[in-house]
């Protein structure tokens, strides 16, 4: 288990490397101090799978560095049932000039093990990280990928009560990558927690138990990793916005408010502009029928009926269809698939009707809408004016005529066996 409370950390930034001597020997301050962190709190219970998301320079690193111990935070409290291990930054407390072997001993008694631990896992940290007569060669001889299997092997061996995965771990190549997620899946069902720290937000989705948005150094939202992702969306959306009313996020939960009971909870964020406003959003069968249900591989028309607000010179519209892990199973706009839809005056009131073939395995799945103005580039837009995920449900039922699959869609195939005598 692991409990932070009210973390915060500081850093000193100097101009020059010089300013820091002037202000040892002049006793003057030449630095500003940058809040890396602030009133960072939550707990990742044994077993669980803690994701912790948001931009570069948010301070994940800076957290996952304290929780490793090897930064101190300025103030703040952290309790946890064992020792965290992880890669972070390839290397740190690596001794470069020593060979493999030595770094096995120096950086597993800074991980605080035993001598005697460290003799009884040596075998098996050589072992996995499958270096051959590298071990006994100098680290300054290593490629990054195996320096990054020595780390690791160090780290999942140094029985840790929660293991950091971090983007280190995809400097290795594919073979030792899927080795290490073998490792982990067995660490976790031994009991063991896990931070996740990724910029994919699929497997965040699929990975984790709950998830942490930061933002400036600041909690902006923890809960289900699929709502804290649809956040960071929503939040992504704001930032890359270029219009002169700015995007607003109707996600009213911050952290230090207690939870709404789930049915109180918004859906999703709903971020836009406020400049289109959706009327209407159904879905409907062959006979234009409004449906709920649909059965695999049935024309489906989806429906949205949209208001504007203002005039939109080169408005676009798009679709997106999500399975109930929140992966997108498809999504699409007017721009991507080439189409010029004309240009909107305010007040005027637009349907936009999608015509889909069901072709998905059996399950549930959520319908969100998106309108953007004046695209660019291979899909973005200077202007989000509505975007909301899981605006409305549709659950498929298999047809019993069509084949038996597994997976997301019905590729329908078409398959030829041939025998030898046949092949030319
Ligand atoms: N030693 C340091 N001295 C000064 N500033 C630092 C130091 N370490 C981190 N920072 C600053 O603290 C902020 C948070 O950095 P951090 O590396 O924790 O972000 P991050 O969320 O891990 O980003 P990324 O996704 O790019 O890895 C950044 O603005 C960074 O410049």
């Amino acid at each position: 288990m692991i409990r932070a409370e009210n973390i915060c950390k500081r850093f000193r930034l100097y101009r020059k490397p010089s300013d820091r001597l002037k202000e040892i020997l002049l006793r003057r301050s030449y630095h500003t101090l940058y809040q890396a962190l602030e009133e960072v709190s939550f707990q990742v219970a044994d077993g669980q799978t803690f994701g912790i998301i948001g931009q570069n320079g948010a301070g994940k690193s800076t957290l996952l560095k304290i929780l490793t111990g090897v930064l101190l935070p300025d103030s703040g409290q952290i309790q946890m049932s064992g020792r965290v291990t992880g890669l972070l930054e390839l290397g740190t407390g690596f001794n470069m000039e020593m060979s493999g072997l030595d770094n096995i001993r120096a950086n597993a008694m800074l991980l605080g093990m035993s001598a005697s631990q460290i003799a009884a896992r040596r075998d098996l940290i050589v072992d996995f990280a499958e270096l051959g007569e590298f071990i006994h060669e100098p680290l300054k001889t290593y490629s990054s990928g195996m320096v990054m299997r020595l780390a690791f092997s160090i780290a999942i061996h140094a029985d840790p009560s929660c293991f950091v995965v971090d983007e280190a771990l995809s400097v290795g190549d594919a073979y030792f990558q899927q080795k290490c997620m073998r490792a982990i899946q067995d660490f976790r069902a031994r009991g063991g927690s896990i931070l996740f720290v990724s910029h994919d937000m699929s497997a965040i989705k699929t990975l984790c138990d709950q998830a942490m948005l930061l933002e400036d150094g600041r909690i902006v939202d923890i809960g289900s990793p699929k709502d804290v992702v649809d956040h960071y969306h929503a939040m992504l959306l704001h930032r890359s916005h270029q219009g002169d009313v700015p995007v607003t996020i109707n996600r009213p939960v911050t952290p230090s408010e207690p939870e709404p009971q789930a049915s109180e909870r918004p859906a999703s964020p709903l971020a836009g502009t406020g400049e289109v406003e959706l009327v209407d959003l159904r879905l409907a069968d062959a006979q234009g029928r409004r449906i709920e249900q649909i059965t695999s591989e049935a024309p489906l028309t989806i429906v949205a009926e949209l208001r504007a607000r203002r005039d939109l010179e080169q408005p676009h519209y798009g679709i997106g269809i999500r399975n109930r892990f929140g992966h997108s199973v498809f999504e699409t706009n007017t721009y991507c698939m080439g189409e010029t839809p004309p240009s909107v005056a305010a007040g005027e009131r637009i349907r936009v009707e999608w015509r889909l073939a069901a072709n998905l395995i059996k399950g549930d799945y959520s319908i969100s809408v998106g309108v953007g103005n004046r695209p660019y580039g291979t899909g973005s837009f200077d202007e989000i004016l509505f975007f909301s995920h899981d605006l409305a449900m549709l659950t498929v039922e298999m047809d019993p005529d069509a084949i038996r699959y597994d997976g997301y869609f019905n590729m329908h195939p078409k398959v030829s066996v041939i025998h030898e005598e046949a092949m030319a």
